[in-house]
């Protein structure tokens, strides 16, 4: 692609170098003699040329492509930088014109570097569909704010009223130099004094309560957003919080709202006062002075061009930094979390030497984006004073010749010196906007999305059985698509009864507890609850009535009793205490400090495992399930803790469980006892049964004793 641009730049370039020579031949012809350029009549000339030069080259070519329309976009400033330039210049300074091909070379890599520009500061412009994307985003920003409407229409006149009154503080500066300059009445110079304090009060007042409704709806709105997008999140599947990393779901939720918020609040914000500001600005300067406006506007593609390169490279490299940080701290945390290894190896120097490599390497990174900044700095600076310096000279020349007072041209250089940081705001404030709607969009991707598993069951029967049955169902995890764990399997759990699930690990028997919960939704097949499809019950009611305790259950930090009532808010004390009393737990719960009101600690730390097990057992009985499900409960129990555990289970008999034990001694009571490797179903039947039949069973069993 690029080979084929530069080679339709060539041929252009070429060609258009043939049209001037042949028009400059024809124009000889005509006239007799060759013109100069000076003069309006060769300037008419100038305009007529490039002209026609420009409809020769579009005719010639044509162009369709994002990459063509560049070539479009060179071709016209190509043709019209000459008679432009001219024009200017014939204005400003009268005579002073460049030999023809001189001109014409001078145009060539003008409007080259213009172009260069355009597409370096501006890459987006060219992608129409980007463009289109983030206008949509924005608009639904926009709608998202609109309860707070008011309080940004407020905002808005506020500060459009704050930027005028601050505009012609600068202006009555100039006046007040110019009235103490000259023999002054002082009523001149108190009504002078008087407004510039007017608009300085206006301007302090406005600009606080700009920022004070700016930031009121800012707060609502990120609220709002947060509200929504962490109700959405709750109801997403697990499954989508096993696919999307937990880092990306807590930036959505936390910097992405505000990201998403400054879009439209304070970049508008900016984005307006710095519009309003410099349409003002350069209103007032051209009203001072035309020729030096026209003087200072020559620093902004300059500019504009440097932060854009600047931009690129600093973002870059702060991103190497902030990862060479994240090794550095990984390097460090990783030793000192296994310091007992470091010690037991003796590889504390190693250790050292990592951590000193990574920190060696954030050092380098950093001191590369350090040299890059004060390179930029340092350009910029020189430029801004290049162009400073020579608003001087000229400045002083216009007040020598008397084509501005000292007044204007003090007024004139405090504007200058703020119009630089706003045009450089107006270009790094596109950027952001641009980034922001990135960020809206993450949200709204999260907030549009529908969860694959429907929970719009309305199936609520007083009696519940507890009959379980797995019909020809397949399975695989969404993270593991191609690897099925389960594969047209059947199994049925009957009412009353109690079912243990054996084998070797893998072989998908926690999986069949997920899928009893609706945590994943099976491939194929279907799980029938007393004969009905899983999803036809009601959600809730679904979740009160089969219910699971797994092998670390999680408490929340809080009392015993806001544990064992989780997701129960209106339950009463005595539900409570009966539910503790069938698990076993009411007992060691009355010894504690404050009983009920204890607090269990963050994630239960300040309980034993038994004591834990025993109250994520209450928290499953007070919902007064008809199926429970029960995987490994036992596993790092000790012998008596385990007892007390089995004697809460024998409180409910009536209720269907489903045991997964690897100590099979917990299961020997089992109605029935199914055999799982792989997904497959190897044996099924009582303990004595098994045993009898010397199979997978029996070996299992001979394996663990
Ligand atoms: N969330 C998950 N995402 C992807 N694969 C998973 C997930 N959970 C389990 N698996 C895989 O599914 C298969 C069955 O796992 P499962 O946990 O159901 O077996 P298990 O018999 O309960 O094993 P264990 O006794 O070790 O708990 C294994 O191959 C496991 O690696």
């Amino acid at each position: 692609m690029s080979k084929l641009l530069a080679a339709a730049f060539s041929l252009a370039l070429f060609t258009d170098l043939v049209i001037v020579n042949v028009l400059e031949l024809v124009s000889t012809h005509l006239r007799g003699k060759v013109k100069g350029l000076d003069g309006e009549a060769a300037l008419l000339r100038q305009w007529i040329e490039a002209v026609l030069r420009c409809s020769l080259l579009c005719a010639m070519f044509y162009w369709r492509d994002v990459r063509e329309r560049l070539m479009k976009r060179w071709v016209l400033t190509h043709c019209f930088i000459t008679p432009v330039y001219e024009t200017g210049r014939l204005t400003v300074f009268g005579s002073w014109p460049l030999e023809k091909f001189t001109m014409w070379l001078v145009g060539s890599v003008a409007a080259a570097l213009g172009c260069l520009f355009w597409e370096t500061l501006l890459p987006e412009s060219s992608s129409k569909e980007n463009k289109q994307k983030a206008r949509v985003l924005f608009m639904r920003v926009i709608g998202l704010y609109k309860p707070d409407y008011l309080f940004l229409i407020g905002a808005s006149l506020f500060l459009a009223l704050a930027v005028v009154c601050e505009m012609f503080i600068p202006l009555y500066t100039g006046k007040l130099i110019d009235i103490l300059q000259t023999e002054y009445n002082w009523n001149d110079f108190f009504s002078a004094i008087i407004l510039m304090s007017v608009f300085s009060f206006g301007s302090s007042f406005s600009t606080g309560c700009r920022g004070g409704l700016f930031l009121c709806a800012i707060s609502r709105f990120i609220c709002r957003v947060k509200h929504q997008l962490f109700s959405c999140l709750l109801k997403q599947e697990i499954g989508f919080f096993e696919t999307t990393k937990t880092g990306d779901v807590t930036c959505r939720l936390s910097s992405d709202t505000n990201l998403m918020a400054r879009a439209i609040a304070l970049n508008v914000n900016v984005l307006l006062r710095t519009l309003i500001k410099t349409v003002g600005m350069l209103y007032l300067m051209f009203s001072l002075s035309w020729k030096l406006t026209v003087l200072t506007l020559m620093e902004t593609p300059l500019t504009g061009l440097l932060q854009n390169i600047y931009d690129t490279h600093y973002q870059r490299l702060s991103k190497n930094v902030q990862d060479s940080i994240a090794k550095a701290n990984d390097a460090a945390a990783e030793a000192v979390s296994s310091i007992r290894t470091v010690n037991r190896f003796n590889a504390k120097k190693n250790e050292k030497c990592r951590y000193d490599e990574q920190l060696m390497d954030t050092h380098v990174i950093k001191t590369k984006r350090d040299i890059v900044r004060a390179v930029y700095l340092l350009v910029r600076r020189l430029t801004e004073l290049g162009v400073k310096v020579a608003v001087l000279y000229y400045g002083r020349l216009f007040v020598q010749y008397r084509q501005m007072t000292t007044g204007h041209l003090v007024s004139f250089i405090l504007y200058h010196s703020d119009l630089a940081n706003n045009i450089r705001t107006l270009i790094y404030i596109f950027g952001d906007m641009l980034n922001s709607v990135g960020a809206a969009g993450k949200v709204f991707e999260y907030l549009d999305r529908k969860p694959e598993i429907i929970t719009d069951g309305t199936l609520e029967p007083e009696e519940l059985k507890g009959h379980i049955s797995f019909q020809n169902v397949t399975f695989s995890y969404p993270t593991r698509p191609d690897h099925k764990v389960l594969e047209e399997f059947n199994l049925e759990l009957k009412p009353g009864k109690m079912t243990a699930l054996v084998g070797i690990s893998g072989g998908g028997k926690s999986t069949c507890v997920s899928l009893l919960q609706r945590f994943y939704q099976p491939q194929k097949g279907q799980i029938l609850l007393d004969g009905q499809p899983l999803q036809k019950y009601e959600h809730k009611y679904l979740h009160s009535k089969v219910v699971a305790v797994g092998q670390e259950p999680v408490l929340f930090s809080g009392t015993v009793r806001e544990n064992i009532a989780y997701g129960l808010p209106d339950c009463s004390l005595q539900r409570i205490e009966e539910a503790a009393c069938k698990a076993n737990a009411h007992e060691f719960i009355c010894q504690l400090q404050n009983g009920y009101d204890t607090d269990v600690g963050e994630r239960g730390t300040l309980l034993g495992s038994s004591q834990k097990q025993r109250i994520a057992i209450a928290r499953a009985l007070i919902r007064q399930p008809q199926v429970i499900l029960l995987d490994e409960i036992t596993s790092f129990l000790d012998p008596k803790s385990e007892q007390m555990i089995q004697q809460a289970l024998a409180n409910c008999p009536n209720q269907t469980l489903l045991v997964i034990a690897h100590r099979l001694k917990t299961i020997e009571k089992a109605d029935q006892i199914i055999v799982l490797d792989q997904g497959v179903i190897l044996e099924q039947g009582s303990h004595q049964e098994l045993m009898k039949k010397q199979g997978h069973y029996y070996k299992l069993k001979e394996r663990k004793t």
